[in-house]
């Protein structure tokens, strides 16, 4: 079955709009393990703009699941990787004036120092996943750079405004899951699905687990954070 990692980035981002000490994170976290999330992702932005360090320090003492930590490929994050030793590492690009990861890592280009990051992180112990495009050049980089996971950025697909542009997009995701399948590697997928878009996605073979949050802590507000958890359990289930 499909799991579910949960990103709580977006409890974080209410609390941090008033400073404040609530909604706890920790609470969030657990009532998303409760209610049956296989992961709870969590991305520390280089400017800190939801998730805050100590956020990860004690997160990685109280999950009954697992961290799936997001990142940039910097020294000072890698460092902090290996320090907290989460259990999953996914490693995303980051422009600090976006509103949002905006689209995958460029392996390519950044080649070496995301190599680098894998064998670190391997030698750790931590599962090193790179959040990618769905594009064959940039998943056959990813094992070059020795990453058993990517992360396919589901984005352009959630964002795509006609029923043509939805249709090419998942059709390039459903290729990009088969080819990096093929390569060895573990897929996910994730970024801007909800309710009304992810079932697509679940659908496709060979996807091992979707990130999915703002849709979640925004539903959560109407209806309570387990319950909407549940809600997009029931939704990712296979037929
Ligand atoms: C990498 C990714 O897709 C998520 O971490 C996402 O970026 C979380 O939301 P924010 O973009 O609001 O940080
Ligand atoms: N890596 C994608 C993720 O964690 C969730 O993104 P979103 O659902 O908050 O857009």
């Amino acid at each position: 079955m499909i799991k579910l990692g949960l990103n709580i980035d977006h409890v974080a981002t209410l609390r941090q709009a008033r400073g404040a000490r609530y909604p706890n994170l920790v609470r969030a976290a657990l009532i998303c393990e409760e209610a049956g999330a296989d992961a709870i992702t969590i991305h520390l932005r280089e400017d800190r703009r939801h998730i805050q360090d100590a956020d990860v320090e004690v997160l990685r003492g109280m999950l009954q699941t697992r961290m799936n930590l997001e990142c940039a490929v910097t020294e000072e994050m890698i460092a902090n990787a290996l320090r907290i030793k989460p259990h999953d590492l996914c490693l995303v690009p980051e422009r600090r004036e976006e509103l949002t990861t905006e689209g995958g890592l460029n392996v390519l280009r950044y080649f070496d120092a995301v190599k680098s990051a894998c064998e670190r992180c391997a030698d750790a112990g931590i599962r090193v996943s790179l959040f990618i495009d769905a594009d064959n050049a940039q998943i056959d980089a990813a094992v070059r750079a020795g990453a058993p996971v990517i992360e396919l950025h589901t984005g352009k697909y959630a964002d795509a405004d006609s029923v043509p542009a939805r249709a090419y997009e998942l059709e390039r995701i459903r290729a990009a899951v088969e080819y990096a399948h093929g390569q060895g590697l573990q897929v996910n997928a994730g970024h801007g699905l909800h309710y009304h878009n992810v079932q697509a996605i679940a659908a496709i073979p060979n996807i091992v687990e979707l990130n999915i949050g703002h849709a979640i802590i925004a539903e959560s507000v109407f209806i309570g954070l387990d319950a909407a958890v549940r809600k997009m359990k029931d939704l990712i289930r296979p037929l």
